[in-house]
């Protein structure tokens, strides 16, 4: 198979009447910083990333090394403007607006900079995870954090790169989803598997056990069926993974299926879940959706929910779309 890069690739999808020349560029600038931010994890130790940062996020999470240097790396990147009017990040309380001194362009970047922190210092994969969408029609020049709160499905792409044994991006501009291999030697994202599918059915789930005990009991019953398997009322059994970092969950759902759930529990119940809406949940929701798979609250697709806040967090099931429909049968039949 003749390799194709990713700017060939966005290319073509402009072609396709998928993106524009601003927002190649924007996808260009990301998959670039993405490229450092792979670098700097790749160095661990020898490079002084691994740790504390020492100081805690909007969320009050203590934040670790990497935390912090992949939000710079990635706000360094996009600093000069043209394509882009402001980043919302999930390390910082407020969105950043490009630098004056530069055109403001028509889009607005969401990311958080680095998934999976509690498995940097183990050696475990971790990634990057961003959505875009399109500034509001009569926006004024200065950028507000309302011209965020926009749904899932007003995103213009989304995205995610794993840094494991290789570096992987996986891209949506709402015209299939798609994996990019980085090619360390040439430094450019090769490519490699073209309109990925997620099967419908699966035997496979992902949720951190530990919680069941804080669970609701619609979701308590959903996994007691799972573990009750073939002896129980599915009728087959199922395997169990949790990595601890969604992008890792998720590419092994992409790869080969399976259901991924962070529901709420009676600890975050206050918080409205674990997982952010804006730069976890929608950018997630949307390259799911367009692998033939499903993302929902348990009580409603993710993508269609109206954001209120920023840092918002919601419960997650996505993945194989017959089994998020089952799972949401248990939510909604109480
Ligand atoms: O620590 P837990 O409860 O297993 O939660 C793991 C989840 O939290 C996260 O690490 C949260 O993301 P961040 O690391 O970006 O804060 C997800 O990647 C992962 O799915
Ligand atoms: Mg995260
Ligand atoms: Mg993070």
């Amino acid at each position: 198979m003749k390799s194709i890069t990713l700017t060939q690739f966005l290319t073509e999808e402009r072609r396709a009447g998928y993106g524009s020349t601003d927002l190649t560029q924007l996808l260009e600038v990301v998959a670039r910083a993405c490229k450092r931010i792979g670098v700097a994890t790749g160095k661990g130790a020898l490079g002084g990333v691994l740790g504390e940062a020492g100081s805690d996020n909007v969320q009050g999470e203590a934040q670790k090394k990497l935390d912090v240097l992949s939000n710079e790396i990635l706000l360094d990147a996009n600093a000069w403007g043209g394509h882009l009017a402001a980043c919302a990040s999930e390390e910082m309380a407020d969105p950043q607006p490009i630098p004056d001194a530069y055109p403001k362009g028509g889009y607005l970047l969401l990311f958080d900079p680095l998934d999976g922190s509690s498995n940097i210092d183990v050696n475990i994969a971790v990634g990057t995870i961003f959505s875009v969408l399109r500034r509001p029609q009569g926006h004024r020049q200065d950028v507000s954090v309302n011209e965020f709160l926009q749904p899932g499905t007003q995103q213009v792409a989304a995205g995610y790169v794993v840094y494991g044994p290789s570096t992987l991006l996986v891209l949506t501009l709402g015209h299939g989803t798609h994996v990019f291999t980085l090619d360390r030697e040439v430094g450019s994202f090769i490519l490699t598997r073209r309109d990925a599918m997620i099967p419908e059915e699966t035997s496979e789930f992902a949720v951190n056990m530990s919680n069941q005990r804080y669970w609701e009991a619609p979701m308590q019953r959903y996994v007691g069926d799972l573990l009750a398997g073939k002896e129980g009322p599915r009728e087959r059994d199922f395997n169990m993974r949790w990595v601890a970092s969604m992008v890792a969950d998720v590419h092994r759902i992409l790869t080969r299926g399976g259901i991924f759930s962070y529901p709420l529990d009676s600890k975050i119940a206050a918080k409205g879940g674990k997982l952010r809406l804006m730069y976890e949940a929608n950018p997630m929701a949307f390259i799911v959706e367009q692998a033939g798979g499903a993302a929902s609250t348990g009580h409603g697709r993710i993508m269609e929910l109206q954001p209120e806040a920023l840092h918002q967090r919601v419960p997650v099931f996505l993945g194989s779309k017959a089994e998020v429909e089952a799972a949401e049968r248990y939510h909604l039949d109480v």
